[in-house]
């Protein structure tokens, strides 16, 4: 039995105050320190990597607000504690709560300090009260986003260790150079796994995108009953909660929400070892951060001795040069928490693990902590320790344990799942694949099938997108590749046809969703197959061939997805003079030239009876309906029109297509 909570430690990265508007980070903070957990056994660590003031500035006045935000959600047990979800709802639609009236005067004081403070970002972000970088703001000056050195800054300390106060809020901007790679979010979550082992060393670690809020307020509970409730330890390295989203549109039109995804494949492979880690609402075991194997296992991890103790020389080597830091990496290997009575004791070495050097000759983002080497580093991530035979566990509470926001629109959705396509093939390409961790080490066979499943998309975009283009080079052509109607062995492609989209359908229907919402999520699939996916091969390609870096582009959030548009065109897709909207556009021009010379009657005359027929008439058709938004995309305006120069670019390759078309069918 355990008696005493264990201390968790909460991870929250934020990159771009454009893209991550701070009043959402400052939600997701609110919400994740007001947790029903004893405030002196949780630390937040913000890591900032817009090493912005604007970011810093709005942590500042969230923590003031935090001291009137938190005693009031735990007084009246309010359920949602990221305060623009709580005063967006209606007040008498929100269930067991007090009527009193002083719980009315106090919800009332709230609004207005939280409208206060929203005001206060909003101007700040507007530059309406200019910054003048002194005093605290001081480390800000003379710094530029990717050439700073680390600025790290204690908002609020819980000194007395009282559960009721606030937790440790800690800022931190991690040095960066122009020439020093920083890896992205894994090497911001590599920084933050450092300096909370310098300050609260918590053996648990959650973390969560800036836009994810905590949504249920027990949740740590809920996730440290999975935690240390598992028989055995390998059972569970991390708990990951599924991605759910808040305002979601309706029915899906950008086809992100993925709640078929979660119910269906998140919980399916829970049977095998367990969900893959999606790099956010994720709880960790720190020791599994660091690289240990599980303990029934022989272990394999250079650095420990046979029982478990630590070889100073490699941990030297692997944890990097700071020796607070290997003994707090040592304590947290035997499953220890050690935390210092005054966390600015240890501002110097905070700074030194920090810094853009300190993994130099070290086994960060290899063996330890958050890999590098892929944009999805998430699943690089999870996949590494599932490698090692970890498992991990699912959990989905009702309430939903954290919400976040989808990007709507055609660009935002795009650029991510373009990013999630180059991650995931990089993966495939990696020396850690799946293939390679289920033949020579502990991953399951059946867990590096699914893996996989998600790895190839990139791969698949390609026979994909030249599939998609065959029924229009048949009815252009006036040749077949399906069986006619009248031939028996036209059963087998109708089948296939049918029982699989059935089959789709009935997930949506098991998952209380509409037919529109199956219908979305399978023609958003054939676009961003497309558009998307097709480019996150080129960027792999070129990354192998040693041309270029892959990047990892930020989607861009908003508080509501209904900001800015009527409601009329909410959902409605969107573009930008963005290159990943040609192969749409192409594709999309070369099925309009197939149905139009069908129509006009200017196809070649066929040989006997081999002409194109039904089959591909309706693939044909089909296409068209997937690729419906861009349709409309030729004729819209603004952004809901496909740019002009996007247009003609993909108008010269449909020629090219049609023009192939031509003379393999006269040759
Ligand atoms: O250089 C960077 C880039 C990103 N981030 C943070 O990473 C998070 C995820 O970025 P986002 O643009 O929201 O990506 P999504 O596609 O929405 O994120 C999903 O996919 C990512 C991998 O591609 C995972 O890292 C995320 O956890 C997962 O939610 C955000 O909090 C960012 O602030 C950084 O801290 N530093
Ligand atoms: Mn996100």
């Amino acid at each position: 039995m355990v008696t005493e909570l264990p201390p968790v430690d909460v991870f929250v990265t934020t990159a771009d105050p454009q893209l991550e508007p701070p009043i959402i980070t400052v939600n997701t903070v609110l919400s994740l320190m007001a947790v029903d957990y004893p405030a002196h056994k949780l630390a937040c660590y913000v890591s900032d990597d817009g090493c912005s003031p604007l970011t810093f500035y709005s942590l500042m006045e969230a923590a003031k607000f935090a001291k009137l935000w938190v005693p009031f959600c735990k007084k009246y047990n309010i359920q949602l504690r990221a305060p623009f979800r709580y005063f967006a709802g209606d007040v008498t639609t929100l269930s067991g709560e007090d009527c009193s009236w002083e719980f009315q005067q106090a919800r009332d004081t709230m609004k207005d300090e939280y409208e206060k403070l929203s005001r206060k970002i909003e101007d700040a972000s507007q530059g309406s009260v200019p910054f003048d970088l002194t005093g605290e703001f001081a480390a800000f000056s003379n710094t530029e986003r990717s050439n700073h050195p680390s600025i790290i800054k204690i908002i609020l300390e819980n000194k007395e260790g009282h559960p009721d106060a606030l937790p440790h809020l800690i800022y931190i901007s991690r040095e960066k150079r122009p020439k020093q790679p920083h890896h992205y979010k894994a090497g911001a979550m590599n920084v933050l796994t450092r300096v909370s082992g310098l300050m609260t060393n918590a053996p648990f670690m959650l973390n969560v995108d800036c836009d994810m809020h905590a949504n249920n307020p027990q949740i740590v509970l809920h996730a440290l009953c999975l935690l240390l409730g598992t028989k055995r330890e390998r059972d569970c390295a991390y708990v990951q909660c599924p991605q759910i989203f808040y305002d979601g549109l309706k029915d899906d039109p950008f086809g992100n929400q993925m709640v078929v995804l979660f119910e269906y494949m998140g919980r399916g492979i829970v049977g095998i070892q367990g969900p893959f880690y999606s790099g956010t609402g994720c709880f960790h075991r720190r020791k599994v951060i660091y690289g240990s194997w599980p303990d029934d296992m022989k272990t394999e991890n250079s650095g420990l001795t046979s029982n478990g103790e630590l070889t100073k020389e490699n941990l030297l080597n692997e944890f990097g040069s700071s020796k607070q830091f290997i003994n707090s990496a040592a304590q947290a290997l035997q499953g220890n928490s050690n935390h210092l009575e005054d966390l600015s004791s240890s501002l110097e070495t905070v700074h030194q693990v920090a810094s853009c050097t300190y993994e130099y000759d070290t086994d960060w983002g290899q063996k330890i902590g958050w890999m590098y080497g892929s944009t999805t580093e998430d699943i690089l991530t999870g996949l590494a320790i599932q490698t090692k035979g970890w498992k991990s566990v699912y959990c989905s509470p009702n309430p939903p344990a954290f919400l976040g926001c989808a990007p709507s629109g055609g660009p935002a959705s795009m650029t991510q799942q373009k990013r999630w396509a180059t991650g995931l093939l990089e993966v495939l390409v990696s020396k850690k694949n799946p293939i390679y961790g289920t033949l020579f080490v502990q991953l399951h066979f059946r867990q590096c099938l699914a893996y996989l499943w998600l790895l190839i998309r990139a791969l698949r975009s390609i026979p994909e997108f030249l599939y998609a283009l065959i029924p229009a080079y048949c009815i252009m052509t006036n040749s077949h590749f399906l069986p006619k109607g009248q031939e028996p062995a036209s059963v087998i492609p109708a089948a296939i046809f049918v029982i699989y989209n059935l089959y789709c359908l009935h997930e949506y229907f098991m998952t209380n969703l509409s037919i529109l919402e199956w219908w979305n999520n399978h023609r958003m699939q054939q676009i961003t197959s497309t558009c998307a996916w097709s480019f996150g091969f080129l960027s792999v390609v070129l990354k192998l061939l040693g041309l270029s870096e892959t990047v990892f582009e930020v989607t861009k959030k908003e508080q509501s997805a209904s900001s800015d548009s009527s409601s009329a065109e909410l959902g409605r897709f969107t573009f930008d003079g963005s290159p990943v909207f040609v192969p749409g556009t192409t594709l999309l021009l070369v099925h309009l030239t197939a149905v139009l010379t069908m129509l006009l009657g200017l196809r070649p005359q066929a040989s006997n009876d081999n002409g194109s027929g039904l089959g591909e008439v309706v693939c044909t058709v089909w296409q068209v309906l997937c690729f419906w938004p861009f349709f409309r995309g030729l004729f819209g305006k603004g952004k809901y029109g496909i740019p002009s120069t996007t247009i003609m670019k993909g108008a010269i390759l449909a020629s090219v297509v049609v023009y192939l078309c031509r003379i393999t069918s006269t040759s």
